[in-house]
């Protein structure tokens, strides 16, 4: 691939369950070892239903749900977990997920991990001029967030805040679907690029084919744990294994 145009690099965290772009999987599965993002929103919830129910702070979080959802703790809590077990991505899930996850960042209880190459590669196109932007399912403030406590994953560990490396964020409320064409359009746009100039970066081949349709350039980053590729994918898409292989 000819990335001599590219002067954008738009990345996807990637937390679902069996992917991980730029911070590895054992950061949402391996529960036992870290309490993290997922498990830790679940975890934290009842005891936010508890005490802010009805707390100016949390109102709009619980505001954001469907009717059938506020009518008690007891039914909300019953809806996230029916959301999260399916893993689906709806906004107010969403920005509800961010919310619970301050506190954790804050006490140390874990930070975000990103893979090796990661953070070295950031800050090298950063140093080379690129623009780097974020496109996740994750609220923009989780993003943010995320970006702020980037470290080991364990808690108490050192953390370093990558902020500054990026430009922007797009999630599923400011750009649309990360499986429709027309989002990454939009992201473009506000970027003041043309697609051409973006090289999209995710784990899921569904995102990468989205992107590419509207000519944006996109690679598959390929992880250890990610669900296994198709002879199709394999065929059709640029594949990488890390970020220092673009
Ligand atoms: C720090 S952002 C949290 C990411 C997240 O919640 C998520 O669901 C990621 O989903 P994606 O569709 O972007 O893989």
């Amino acid at each position: 691939m000819d990335t001599s145009q590219v002067n954008t690099i738009l990345l996807d965290i990637d937390f679902s369950y069996v992917e991980g772009t730029i911070c590895p999987v054992s950061f949402v599965k391996n529960v036992l070892r870290y309490r993290i993002l997922f498990p830790y929103a679940l975890e934290s919830l009842p005891t936010v239903l508890y005490h802010q129910w009805n707390d100016s702070e949390f109102q709009p979080y619980r505001d954001a749900f469907p009717e059938e959802a506020r009518k008690s703790p007891a039914a909300f809590q019953r809806h996230v977990e029916e959301l999260m077990a399916k893993d689906v991505k709806i906004a107010y899930l969403k920005s509800l997920q961010g919310y619970l996850w301050i506190k954790g960042y804050q006490n140390g209880d874990y930070t975000a991990p990103l893979f090796p190459d990661v953070a070295p590669q950031l800050k090298a196109w950063h140093a080379a001029g690129k623009t780097l932007a974020i496109f996740s399912s994750g609220s923009v403030d989780a993003q943010k967030l995320f970006f702020q406590y980037t470290g080991s994953g364990e808690a108490r560990s050192a953390t370093e805040d990558l902020n500054y490396l990026i430009t922007d964020y797009f999630d599923t409320v400011n750009a649309g679907s990360k499986t429709e064409g027309q989002s990454y359009v939009k992201i473009a746009e506000k970027l003041g690029r043309k697609c051409g100039d973006v090289l999209f970066l995710s784990d899921n081949v569904n995102e990468v084919r989205a992107a590419l349709s509207v000519g944006m350039k996109a690679v598959v980053v390929d992880r250890p744990d990610n669900a296994p590729l198709s002879e199709e994918d394999k065929k059709e898409l640029v594949i990488i294994k890390g970020l220092q292989d673009i």
